[in-house]
């Protein structure tokens, strides 16, 4: 099993070390013929509208759908979050448009724009470290998307079937457990392919 991990922005090398802890090799990728044999991918954080325009200049919006397509999963935190959901408050265009979810930038305001709380998250862990840096919220979601954790009553993990989004940054603590579920969710998705 093969993942990537987007290396525009964000932290890359932490996404990497998580999912080679729990048992996936982890390649960083950026362009668009490295996408191919993949079987999975994380979107790290960092800017959304950076990591946007940079995946335009590097063509790799067509390669993620593509895989998104092919039934590959795609875990985004954080801005990465911004990155496939279907629509972002306050902005007419989303980027890739995947998960039905509207989101809310940096939408814990700023005496808030960065903390960290312990949170149950649903068939992940009932004790996980959330961090959280200028973080979204999911502020609606669609009928097909299960709702994974919430803070102060707002949404910040969710999945859509091979879709996972999140609002906090599980690759900034020692804790794999967020991880290796993405994995376990590849692992699924290469079981049903084979068939
Ligand atoms: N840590 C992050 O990824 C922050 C996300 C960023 N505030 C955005 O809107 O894209």
């Amino acid at each position: 099993m093969k993942i990537g991990v987007l290396a525009l922005q964000g932290a890359v090398r932490e996404h990497v070390r998580q999912l080679e802890a729990a048992g996936a090799t982890a390649v960083t990728v950026k362009h668009a013929k490295e996408f191919a044999d993949l079987d999975g991918l994380v979107i790290p954080g960092g800017e959304s509208t950076t990591i946007s325009k940079l995946m335009r200049e590097y063509q790799l919006t067509e390669p993620v759908l593509e895989m998104h397509r092919a039934g590959k999963p795609v875990f985004g935190t954080c801005a990465g979050l911004i990155m496939i959901a279907k629509q972002i408050d306050g902005q007419e265009d989303a980027h890739l448009g995947l998960m039905d979810v509207s989101v809310k930038r940096n939408a814990f305001g700023r005496q808030r724009e960065s903390f960290e709380v312990e949170i149950p998250v649903k068939k992940v862990a009932d004790d996980f470290q959330a961090v959280f840096i200028r973080a979204p919220y999911i502020e609606k979601a669609g009928e097909g998307v299960d709702v994974l954790a919430e803070v102060d009553g707002k949404i910040v993990a969710a999945q859509q079937g091979t879709l996972l989004g999140v609002a906090f940054h599980p690759e900034l603590t020692e804790d794999i457990r967020f991880h290796a579920y993405f994995v376990e969710l590849v692992r699924q998705s290469l079981a049903v392919s084979v068939r």
